[in-house]
């Protein structure tokens, strides 16, 4: 975890205890249901923690603000973003049962109760607005806008964390996201080609 504290200070004793936890939680959820690639176990805080605060570099989530996380898998990036964000909302979304079972878990075991999860397609929910979305490797950047703008109030912000030659993809979602190379601000090879991408909808 110290690679979270090189680049990151200022945290409450509540939220190193709930960072401390990630690790073991995650080992010992992984064993049962696999949600992290077993080859990234090890890497956890600089692979997934690290990627998802990539968002709090760029954007402060406000109090009382409300943000959802399309596709967040074992609660990538909302998980982290929770912690980082106490006193904003996070509700954790996937379509994967078994995943939103482990987020669920995690979340009660690091007691944050700013976190919120539901088992559905994202592109079903229609009860309920967001203030911002964000979302990591669950689809191009064309559907992740449909997906979000049936969520967001008005002005809302779409964060997405992505890798790769990306061209072809913004090129051909109809929309100009800022982009941001995550290697700026973390100099870690694992960084090299990946970006976090924002878009007002
Ligand atoms: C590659 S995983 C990424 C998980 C997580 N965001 C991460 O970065 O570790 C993609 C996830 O998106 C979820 N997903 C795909 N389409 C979805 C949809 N329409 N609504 C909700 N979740 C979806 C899948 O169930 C899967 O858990």
């Amino acid at each position: 975890m110290e690679i979270i504290l090189k680049y990151f200070g200022d945290f409450s004793e509540k939220q190193l205890q709930q960072l401390a936890a990630l690790e073991p939680l995650y080992r010992s959820w992984n064993e049962k249901i696999n949600v992290i690639s077993r080859k990234d176990i090890d890497s956890l805080y600089e692979k997934h923690v690290l990627h998802a605060l990539g968002i709090a570099v760029i954007n402060s989530f406000g109090a009382g603000q409300s943000v959802i996380d399309i596709g967040t898998g074992g609660g990538f990036p909302g998980i982290p973003l929770a912690i980082f964000f106490p006193d904003t909302q996070f509700h954790l979304v996937d379509a994967t049962g078994k995943k939103i079972k482990v987020v669920e878990a995690v979340a009660e075991a690091l007691k944050l109760d700013n976190v919120s999860t539901q088992h559905a397609r994202v592109e079903d929910i229609r009860d309920r607005k967001f203030d911002a979305a964000v979302s990591r490797a669950v689809a191009p950047l064309a559907t992740l806008c449909r997906w979000s703008k049936a969520v967001l109030r008005k002005k809302g912000t779409l964060f997405c964390l992505k890798g790769g030659d990306l061209h072809d993809e913004i090129s051909g979602s109809g929309y100009r996201p800022r982009i941001y190379e995550l290697e700026h601000y973390f100099p870690e090879p694992f960084f090299r080609e990946k970006y976090l991408l924002s878009v007002t909808l």
